[in-house]
């Protein structure tokens, strides 16, 4: 059965755009006109896996990732300002939702790796490196990297898979002051990431960070690419999107930590080990969509989410 994930409507807004998880809206102004300086950032109770949106949503998971990224936004206001304004929001996504500064965003998903799996490990077992960056010989999946390596992709199109790009790729697109400062703040937030989850029992083994422009004032029909590398470099530089959540990280319980084989997600292992059990009736290699989730793996699901918010904050979730 297909997810049916239909946004809600929201008076006051207009909805412009759903990703797998997460809905982007509009404030109107008294004119009913889009306010051009904000956005509303929504956080479904959907959940995604194997490419698929799974049904049926997993309850408070939008709620819990908010809260979170609001929490982590503070944790990391002397790396970098963010894009929230207000949680004063429509009460029908109260606590799931955001109001945000709209900004002129970059055209990069700048993601940082702290271990090697995933698409960095496919590269790394390819190539010998990462995203051009050479890494030393006999790394294995889960491999914790001496430092954190910057591999960016591109924004793709809603459905379709992020493409790697390299770092002179990104110089390409942004320019080459813009690239560094967003290349080191990546890695910066990660490390930041780490060194408080660590102590709390969860690694993060990736991040994937968006920022956008504060200052950069395009004038109307102006090329946005354009202008980023010709001025951007002299624009404040804002994290945007949401940040170190289980949706835009790798999250790991660090006690299973053991290099060698796939990590077992802090938030996820649940449901991959019911999807990839005769139990399901399913394949991820099938094509088609994921049976609905069980009861039980749904509300061990939410209990995840729930404990990673409680460890990391040291917060009960209300
Ligand atoms: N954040 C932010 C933001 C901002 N502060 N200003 C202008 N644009 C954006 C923006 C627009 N789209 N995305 C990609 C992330 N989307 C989020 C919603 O869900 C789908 C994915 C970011």
């Amino acid at each position: 059965m297909t997810a049916p994930f239909a946004p809600p409507a929201l008076p006051g807004y207009e909805h412009l755009y759903s990703g797998k998880v997460r809905d982007l809206y509009a404030p109107l102004d008294e004119a009913g006109a889009q306010r051009t300086d904000r956005l509303l950032l929504v956080a479904s109770d959907r959940i995604s896996a194997y490419d698929h949106v799974l049904d049926p949503p997993i309850p408070d998971k939008g709620a819990v990732l908010t809260q979170l990224s609001l929490w982590w936004f503070d944790q990391l206001a002397d790396l970098a300002p963010h894009h929230v304004v207000s949680t004063d929001v429509p009460e029908a996504v109260a606590g799931r939702a955001v109001l945000v500064e709209r900004l002129d965003m970059l055209p990069v998903e700048c993601v940082a790796r702290g271990y090697l799996t995933g698409g960095g490990l496919a590269e790394y077992r390819a190539k010998g490196e990462v995203s051009g960056v050479p890494l030393p010989a006999g790394l294995v999946d889960g491999s914790r990297l001496e430092e954190p390596v910057f591999t960016p992709s591109t924004k793709a199109p809603m459905g379709e898979h992020d493409e790697p790009i390299s770092y002179d790729g990104v110089v390409a697109e942004i320019g080459p002051a813009l690239a560094e400062q967003v290349r080191d703040l990546t890695v910066r937030i990660l490390l930041r990431g780490n060194e408080i989850a660590a102590e709390r029992g969860i690694l993060l083994a990736d991040t994937k960070v968006e920022f956008g422009l504060r200052g950069l004032d395009l004038a109307k029909g102006e090329d946005a690419g354009e202008a980023i590398r010709s001025r951007g470099a002299s624009c404040e530089v804002v994290l945007a999107d949401e940040v170190l959540t289980p949706d835009s990280s790798r999250f790991w319980p660090a006690e299973e930590w053991e290099p060698g084989r796939p990590q077992p997600s802090f938030d996820k292992q649940f449901v991959r080990d019911w999807l990839t059990s005769p139990e399901s009736g399913w394949s991820k290699d099938s094509g088609v969509a994921p049976p609905s989730l069980p009861a039980e793996v749904v509300q061990a699901t939410r209990a995840r989410y729930v404990e990673a918010y409680e460890r990391l904050t040291g917060t009960p979730f209300a």
